[in-house]
């Protein structure tokens, strides 16, 4: 029988395992060759996605599995695990030590579309710096074993904020979304005082959920990484609101209202 606690368990050892591939690539420069070759997938990526389902699939081996590399595996257990073996590929081949491993658990509750499922856990492992998210569904957020809310940092206001962008990854293909996202990051420029393009949107999360960046402006967000941002945000306190295709987060209210108001007049 699982319960929060066992799921947990796994995803840390999954994230760890996967991590510690990705941090012995990374200090071994084993990241030149993907770089020039696009569409072939990085070995670092596609070991630390084995290490990650091995994990998993040792453990649970009913449970359905959506994995970046490898796709479904299907099962017909009552959870559902994203598997982000490499959040911010980018950053990793660019030799940035922003990057992190990433499980979402969601409790599958009869539900038939797999996005009606509800996320219970997210895990983020960011192997460089050897710190670990942990968020449960009415849990919190633990960050390296403490409990953290957004609201820990000072501030918060536009003046002085720090906001993320976040973008799925088909926003830049598409010449309409890619205005819409340009328009809205200048917005955010012109108002904050800091705008970091997110290139590894679970390690932000996991800053965002401790309070040391203060907004966060999601337009088209890809599913893998949105369903664990929006449990780290809710189980962290940070202030929301959403639509159809963005949400954004803030520390503050006069923040939230700021980004919302920018968005929703650029969609
Ligand atoms: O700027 P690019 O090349 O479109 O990449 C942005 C993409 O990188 C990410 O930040 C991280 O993606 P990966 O998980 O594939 O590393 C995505 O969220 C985003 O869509
Ligand atoms: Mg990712």
């Amino acid at each position: 029988m699982e319960t929060l606690a066992t799921l947990e368990r796994t995803a840390i050892e999954a994230c760890t395992a996967g991590g510690s591939t990705l941090r012995d690539a990374y200090r071994a420069g084993d990241t030149e060759a993907d770089r020039l070759a696009h569409d072939v997938k990085s070995s670092a990526d596609t070991g630390s996605e084995a290490q990650l389902l091995e994990v998993i699939r040792s453990q649970y081996p009913d449970h359905r599995i959506d994995a970046e590399e490898s796709g479904v595996h299907e099962g017909d257990g009552p959870y559902e695990w994203i598997v982000d073996p490499l959040d911010g590929t980018n950053n990793f081949e660019a030799g940035l030590p922003s990057f992190a491993t990433a499980v979402t658990v969601l409790e599958r509750a009869g539900a038939a579309n797999p996005s009606d499922s509800i996320p219970v856990l997210g895990v983020v492992y960011v192997p460089m710096l050897d710190d670990l998210y942990v968020g449960r569904r009415d849990g919190g957020v633990r960050y390296n074993g403490q409990p953290v809310r957004t609201d820990d940092g000072p501030g918060g206001e536009p003046a002085t904020a720090t906001v993320v962008s976040v973008i799925g990854h088909d926003v830049k293909r598409q010449p309409e979304s890619a205005a819409v996202s340009e328009s809205i990051n200048r917005a955010i420029e012109e108002r904050c005082k800091r705008r970091l393009e997110s290139w590894s949107p679970t390690v932000h999360w996991g800053l965002l959920a401790r309070g040391t960046l203060d907004g966060v402006v999601c337009y088209r967000p890809d599913r893998e990484e949105q369903r664990l941002g929006e449990l780290f945000a809710a189980e962290s306190g940070l202030q929301r609101a959403r639509g159809e295709d963005w949400f954004v987060g803030a520390r503050s209210a006069s923040l939230l209202e700021s980004l919302r108001e920018l968005t929703v007049s650029r969609v």
